[in-house]
């Protein structure tokens, strides 16, 4: 994650981001920056882990390794984070039960935008359907105050803990939410009105709403609609369930990641922190807007 967030920032400090189009959408972008990202990703990963399914936002990997520059191709793990003991329930997985979800650069439209914070890497760890681990990236942590920063990366397993960040409540004298900055529509702004929040705060990217909740910054992240893609939430979910949150669609159903599923997140999303009830707050939502999901 952390080399693909060096490859992020060499585009950005090139210039050319090379935008397109995705489909017929004018709000779903792809610049340079997704696309070498992910080779770097799933080049790297694929070579580690044969066995096991990654499945990446900007497509099938169909790369030879001669296409992939070798410097984008990381062998080298976090010792850190290999030297805590594997948590007992992993240590009989099969690789045909793990399933990487990969969403090389998140937060496209702000990365594109000059809002630089918000581009997370996302890199989500599923086995048999269930999301057990997760990492954010985030490489221009900081960046107006540390121009030569390096970011940082978040991380966190389920049964072992998290790594990378301090942990942080929510303030407890006022409730905020955080949501879409730039895929809002009436449906999600009913639902965060039928919430009556204090402060609603409008940021992009998945991963970096859910590491304002990891900080502390919000309550909740809601977003009511279709948009969202399984490797837009299957590594921040990993992080904030290894922490104690909770991240479902708005019914308080928990999403399958398993390899065959269809990829957007078609009931919304719906994530807290530990400190925060999660079915009491989704049962504010009135039922004529539930029943519209999914759409
Ligand atoms: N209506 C929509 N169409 C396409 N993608 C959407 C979308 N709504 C949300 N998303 C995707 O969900 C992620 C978080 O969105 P948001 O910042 O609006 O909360 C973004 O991921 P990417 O930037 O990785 O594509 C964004 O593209
Ligand atoms: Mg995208
Ligand atoms: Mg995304
Ligand atoms: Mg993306």
């Amino acid at each position: 994650a952390s080399r693909a967030g060096q490859i992020i920032k060499d585009v950005m400090h090139k210039g050319n981001l090379g935008i397109v189009e995705k489909g017929l959408d004018k709000n779903d972008l792809q610049t340079e920056a997704d696309r070498s990202a992910q080779k770097c990703i799933i080049g790297s990963l694929s070579k580690l882990f044969p066995g096991v399914t990654i499945i990446g936002e900007e497509g099938p990997h169909n790369d030879q390794p001669e296409d992939i520059p070798s410097d984008w191709i990381v062998t080298e793990q976090d010792k850190a984070v290999l030297a805590s003991d594997c948590p007992n329930e992993y240590s009989k997985i099969n690789p045909q039960e793990i399933v990487v979800w990969v969403d090389p650069l998140d937060g496209t439209s702000e990365y594109v935008e000059g809002l630089l914070d918000h581009v997370t890497v996302l890199i989500g760890l599923a086995v048999k359907g269930k999301t057990v681990g997760g990492v954010v990236h985030q490489p221009f942590y900081n960046y107006e105050l540390d121009k030569q920063g390096v970011g940082r990366t978040l991380w966190g397993l389920v049964g072992l803990g998290v790594g990378g960040f301090v942990p942080h409540p929510p303030p407890s004298d006022k409730f905020i939410i955080t949501t879409t900055r730039s895929h809002a529509d009436a449906v999600v702004n009913k639902t965060l009105e039928a919430l009556k929040a204090d402060e609603i705060i409008r940021v992009g990217g998945a991963g970096h709403k859910v590491l304002m909740l990891l900080e502390g910054k919000a309550h909740a992240y809601v977003f009511a609609s279709k948009g969202c893609k399984k490797w837009d939430t299957c590594g921040p979910e990993g992080v904030l369930k290894a922490l104690g949150g909770t991240l479902t669609d708005i019914h308080g159903n928990e999403y399958n990641y398993a390899k065959d599923v269809s990829y957007p997140n078609a009931q919304g999303i719906f994530a807290t922190s530990k400190h925060v009830n999660h079915s009491e707050l989704i049962s504010k939502i009135p039922k004529e807007l539930k029943d519209r999901f999914p759409y």
